[in-house]
């Protein structure tokens, strides 16, 4: 597993476990905590139907189809129907950067429901990033109720599930959610117009217990048209022997685990699922250096996460650094500031740490005044208990690199206006260039802004905008400043992009910047 820190200046390693435990779904939602998770518009439930029925294309035969977003292209297929996918998809959508796609996100998804539920957690289905996003539809197959065994049986073969795991994965999907009278009129023939599979909002082994016992109220159980009772049929296809052993013990929980993973990391045979993303011990944050406002040096902001530390009131963290001319600012020993602040990731924005089972990640911030001439190569950090106990955190001793300061975002300079939301509407990226580096003032240098926040299919756009010479900011100390606009059209919702790469020369300078880090923001 990937515990050690990622590659550095920046892995996108570094992104997909920021996503799966720090700015995970949940967080981004803002919503409370419990079950049914609601996002924006959909259900814990609804996301856990929409990866099986994702995944359903695969061919185990000649390894196509699978996990691959490819439902975006087959939402119109009555096997698909119901608004429920398309608003997870729609609600999921502004997930997606250049290094985390669509198909990650499902799966994501799926396992974030399951924990937010009561199902199983983090700790038990280890996430792996690296899914690609289909460009087209895969073939039809996701089972319908009113099919009969066979071509159940024989849908979950090509899937790559035996009997005895169709029969679980049911189980698993179907302890969540429930069916909808709007879509299936002939199986909810009530007056209600949803009813849960087992009762409740909660992911439930009652829909073992109960499908044993006969207290059942899952509709595709009970419900009166024989021919529509696929559960029932798909739940007692092996005389119950793997129904009844899903009901002993902790089965139910550790099999409904496994198979969910094992359908999450269903995908096209030409994509390499990297190693399960765990919580690095020390994260270095994003990193930016740029030009103060306020005097003629640079600053050096950036942060680094901790998991659990011991509580030690004595204890104290140092950023230190070198400078670029080999100490002729700094002393041998490297400059240093200790940390700003320490925030305890805390109560509702740490739900993905808690279902790894950290309870006191901590997030220290730094901010240092660096010699604009000497400028800094690389840093570290050490860790002093206070006690003769010292622990220093320097990427295996190289520490970490910064690899210019020619072209810099300033992320106080750079302006987000944004609505009642919060959402920026109009962003004014700025970079300052070092003025020597300049041979004109109309210098090659653009910004390639990523937009995932696009109507279906919900493909991502990256649009290219040239910087031009600011001249409402003065030049401070040896810095030229640059300006891009990028703004969402009048009335539609959204922000015009989550994310940017600055490209100078035809090089990116700065990689993956995310419009979060820009620190001045101005309702509109
Ligand atoms: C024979 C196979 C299956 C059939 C015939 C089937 C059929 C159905 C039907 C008719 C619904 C109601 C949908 C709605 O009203 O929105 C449903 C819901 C659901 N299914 Fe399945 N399903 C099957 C397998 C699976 C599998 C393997 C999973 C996942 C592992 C799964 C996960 C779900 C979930 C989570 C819901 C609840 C959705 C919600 O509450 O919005 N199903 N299924």
């Amino acid at each position: 597993a990937v515990t050690s820190n990622p590659k550095w200046p920046y892995g996108w390693l570094l992104y997909q476990e920021e996503y799966l435990l720090y700015e995970s779904l949940e967080v981004q939602s803002g919503f409370t905590n419990g079950c049914p998770r609601r996002f924006l518009t959909t259900t814990a439930a609804q996301w856990i139907r929409l990866a099986y029925h994702d995944m359903s294309t695969h061919n185990v035969e000649d390894g196509t189809g699978g996990l691959d977003a490819s439902i975006r292209f087959e939402l119109d297929r009555p096997e698909n129907i119901g608004s429920g996918m398309l608003q997870s998809l729609s609600d999921f959508k502004a997930r997606q950067t250049p290094h985390v796609s669509m198909a990650d996100v499902i799966a994501m998804g799926a396992i974030f429901s399951l924990a937010g539920c009561g199902g199983p957690t983090h700790a038990s289905i280890p996430f792996r990033g690296g899914r690609k996003d289909a460009t087209s539809a895969g073939p039809p197959g996701v089972p319908e109720p009113h099919q009969d065994l066979r071509t159940h049986t024989d849908i979950f073969k090509r899937q790559g599930f035996n009997q005895q795991e169709m029969i679980a994965l049911v189980a698993c999907g179907h302890a969540n959610g429930g069916v909808r009278k709007n879509d299936f009129p002939d199986i909810v023939t009530g007056s209600q117009s949803f009813e849960f599979f087992t009762g409740s909002d909660k992911h439930n082994r009652s829909i073992v217990t109960g499908y044993l016992d006969g207290t059942t109220t899952n509709p595709l159980v009970v419900t009166s048209n024989v021919t529509l009772r696929s559960d029932h049929r798909v739940f007692g296809s092996d005389g119950n022997v793997t129904m009844k052993r899903l009901a002993e013990g902790n089965n139910f929980n550790t099999e409904c685990a496994s198979l969910i993973e094992r359908m999450i990391n269903t995908v096209p045979k030409d994509v390499k699922l990297t190693e399960p993303i765990l919580p690095i011990e020390f994260k270095v944050g994003k990193v930016r250096l740029f030009p103060a406002n306020d005097s003629d040096g640079l600053v050096l902001t950036t942060t680094l996460r901790t998991l659990d530390l011991p509580d030690n009131p004595k204890r104290t963290i140092t950023l230190l650094w070198t400078d670029r001319q080999g100490s002729t600012t700094c002393p041998s020993t490297g400059c240093s500031v200790q940390s700003v602040s320490t925030e305890t990731l805390g109560t509702g924005t740490d739900r993905g740490f808690r279902f790894m089972g950290i309870t006191t990640p901590q997030m220290h911030a730094f901010r240092a005044n660096v010699d604009i001439k000497t400028s800094i190569s690389k840093f570290w950090f050490e860790i002093d208990e206070g006690d003769g106990n010292k622990e220093v955190v320097d990427n295996d001793a190289e520490g970490f690199a910064i690899d210019q300061e020619t072209v810099l975002i300033d992320p106080v300079r750079s302006v987000k206006w944004v609505d009642a939301l919060g959402t920026a509407k109009i962003v004014r990226v700025v970079v300052g260039v070092t003025t020597s580096e300049l041979s004109s003032m109309t210098p090659n240098l653009t910004m390639r802004a990523f937009n995932p926040s696009t109507p279906p299919p919900f493909i991502p756009e990256t649009t290219t905008v040239p910087f031009s010479l600011d001249t409402t900011l003065p030049a401070m100390g040896a810095y030229t400043f640059f300006t891009a606009n990028v703004s969402s059209p009048l009335g539609l919702s959204g922000t015009p992009m989550t994310s940017f790469d600055v490209v100078y020369e035809g090089r990116i300078v700065q990689e993956f910047v995310q419009v979060k880090e820009i620190l001045t923001s101005i309702r509109v």
